[in-house]
């Protein structure tokens, strides 16, 4: 299928073998699907689960069959890990916590999956001269220079002082008692290591910082898909309380600033980054929308707007209520304030850039978080009758 497409030089695409890890994850499915659908590629998909990808591995009939075979491998103590990336041309490493909720009250797991795990895996890499994506985060760029001046300066509007470039911004985290940054700070020696096997020892690597991706199969909906007292990302927290009915909570009053960008969007820069090994290698990449910029406040009233529209229930009179991050998330939270990608690098390397708008990729999320999920939160709140 597809073998006849050409990579941006013009050049025609080999199919290769790829060993995702982490691939049954919100990410993993996405890029499982763009792979089986529009290339020839290979995938040994590396997860503890499989539920996001089940339907691209049944039925035996499909399409793909032979193209993608599931591994339930825990990369912390499987010695089949390293025979898998050496039958691959590319090793894609996904596996990771990545949800706020943890990051302060489970901050050795977060650090261990975040560091420690994936240290085999940039070895492997390294030692069997096979290249590597790894996916960071845009949580490495920590606070930005601008929320540590005076709320009226003018400063504050210069981009420097705001825009977060790869090759230039620094990396701001708060206290070490700010259990927040375990994550950012594991993220962030990885990333350091990736590029100094690069320098010393010529592994060929690519780092992709995503900033909020968002879309259908991210995370779980408490309770549904996964533990009652579960706290996934704003994504699904919001969805959970617009599907039961129930106000959404701003953290701290709702007032950092994210970029949101389209699931599909992004995955159209990592398969550009795959079939671009000339132009990708070397390089990290922010990969995010600037013009989805809102606060979480107006995340959550235009999330309102969007769910009223797509499910036909009516909105509550009373769409949000405010809460500390203390009682949300628990001691040891911190925040990043904003969060607006440089696309300098992507652009010029790559030439993608983002197209979907936050209001339409709202609606086709939502519109699958209110099929997939409302009929199964409403049985699991109906009180039974009893006789
Ligand atoms: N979604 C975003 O907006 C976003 C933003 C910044 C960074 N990232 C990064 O992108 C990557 C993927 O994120 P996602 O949103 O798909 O998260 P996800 O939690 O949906 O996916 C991660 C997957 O890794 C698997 N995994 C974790 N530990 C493992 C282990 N020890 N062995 C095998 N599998 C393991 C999990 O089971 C899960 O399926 C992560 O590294 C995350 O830090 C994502
Ligand atoms: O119910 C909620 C959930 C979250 N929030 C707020 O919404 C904002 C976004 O929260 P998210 O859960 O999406 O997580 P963050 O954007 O802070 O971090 C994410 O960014 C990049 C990735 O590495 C990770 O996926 C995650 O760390 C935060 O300010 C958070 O405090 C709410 O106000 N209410």
């Amino acid at each position: 299928m597809a073998s006849s497409r050409a990579d941006l030089d013009g050049n025609s695409i080999k199919p290769m073998t790829i060993c995702m890890i982490g691939a049954g994850g919100f990410i993993g499915s996405h890029l499982c699907e763009k792979l089986m659908a529009e290339t020839p590629h290979k995938v040994l998909a590396v997860d503890v689960y499989n539920d996001k990808i089940n339907h691209l591995l049944e039925p035996s009939s499909s399409p793909w069959a032979e193209r993608i075979q599931f591994h339930r491998i825990n990369i912390k103590n499987d010695s089949r890990l390293e025979g898998l990336i050496r039958m691959a041309d590319l090793t894609i490493n996904l596996a990771a916590i990545c949800t706020p909720a943890d990051y302060n009250t489970r901050p050795l797991d977060t650090i261990y999956s975040n560091f420690i795990d994936a240290l085999p895996v940039v070895k492997y890499c390294s030692e069997n001269s096979k290249r590597l994506i790894h996916f960071s985060t845009c949580e490495v760029y920590g606070k930005t220079v601008g929320c540590f001046l005076p709320k009226d300066s003018p400063l504050r509007q210069e981009p420097a002082n705001y825009v977060l470039s790869e090759d230039t911004s620094p990396c701001i985290f708060g206290p070490i008692e700010k259990q927040r940054w375990s994550y950012a700070c594991a993220k962030q020696l990885i990333e350091r290591l990736i590029y100094a096997e690069g320098a010393e020892n010529g592994l060929e690597f690519t780092i992709v910082r995503p900033f909020n991706w968002i879309g259908p199969r991210m995370d779980f909906i408490p309770g549904i898909d996964g533990p009652s007292e579960g706290v996934p990302r704003v994504l699904a927290c919001f969805s959970n309380n617009l599907l039961r009915g129930e106000p959404l909570k701003l953290v701290d009053g709702g007032e950092s600033q994210r970029t949101f960008v389209y699931i599909k969007d992004a995955i159209e820069a990592v398969l550009l980054m795959i079939e671009n090994p000339a132009r990708a290698n070397g390089h990290i990449f922010n990969v995010g929308n600037p013009n989805n910029e809102v606060t979480v406040r107006q995340l959550a009233e235009m999330m309102t707007q969007v769910y009223t529209k797509v499910s036909g229930e009516p909105a509550l009179a009373s769409p949000t209520i405010d809460i500390s991050s203390k009682e949300f998330y628990g001691e040891g939270y911190d925040d990043s304030d904003k969060r607006i990608p440089d696309m300098t690098i992507i652009n010029r390397q790559l030439g993608w850039n983002p197209k979907t708008s936050l209001w339409d990729l709202l609606e086709s999320t939502l519109t699958y978080q209110h099929r997939t999920y409302a009929e199964a939160v409403k049985k699991s709140t109906s009180v039974p009758v009893s006789s």
